[in-house]
């Protein structure tokens, strides 16, 4: 199935994949959404956080504000292969990998398996699938073992990714830059 793109056509599966990814408040998920909404409506938003505290109900009011008419939300923390498969053609902003990551970290999950089951997911999407994900590898070394842990599985996963995806941009200061 193909979506359209202003005039030329997105496939889906790897080829229809946009990986963005970016420093905190680096403006990556204003992009990644513009990115999505070139293509006609419905879109479907993946919200992968889990909102614990004030501040996260904050700023999940703040994205959800901005998101206009026609964006469907699944909050799904973990299994977000079956989302992507439920989505059919329809276009897919999955918001973060990073904190999709960290909660599986947290649940003790099994992530090579979960990244294949993700590699997979993406493959038969008949649609196309923007994917956000923060870029984490840049300072110093973490001192404790499971943030070098996350550290280590965030490139790993961004690198899997990004072997195939059609389209990589990294933003920094609200700036595109296009990798792939
Ligand atoms: N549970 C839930 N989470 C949401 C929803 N909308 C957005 N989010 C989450 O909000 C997170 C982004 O929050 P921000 O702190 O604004 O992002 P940021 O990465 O610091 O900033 P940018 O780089 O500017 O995007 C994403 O990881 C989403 O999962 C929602 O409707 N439900």
């Amino acid at each position: 199935m193909q979506a359209s793109d202003g005039g030329t056509h997105v496939a889906g599966g790897m080829a229809g994949a946009v990986l963005v990814l970016g420093g905190a408040r680096s403006g990556k998920s204003a992009f990644a959404e513009g990115v999505v909404t070139r293509w006609p409506p419905p879109w479907t938003y993946v919200a992968t956080s889990r909102v614990y505290d004030a501040e996260m109900r904050e700023r999940v009011a703040v994205h959800r504000a901005r998101r206009a008419q026609g964006w469907d939300t699944v909050e799904e923390a973990r299994d977000i292969a079956p989302v992507l498969d439920a989505a059919g053609g329809r276009p897919v902003l999955v918001d973060c990998l990073t904190l999709w990551l960290t909660n599986l970290l947290l649940d003790g999950c099994d992530i090579a398996a979960a990244r294949d089951g993700l590699l997979s997911a993406l493959r038969r999407r008949g649609g196309p699938t923007v994917l956000v994900g923060n870029e984490v590898g840049l300072g110093i070394v973490p001192e404790n073992a499971l943030a070098r842990r996350f550290r280590d599985e965030a490139g790993l996963l961004h690198q899997a990714i990004a072997r195939e995806a059609g389209r990589v941009v990294f933003v920094a200061a609200g700036l595109p830059m296009e990798m792939k």
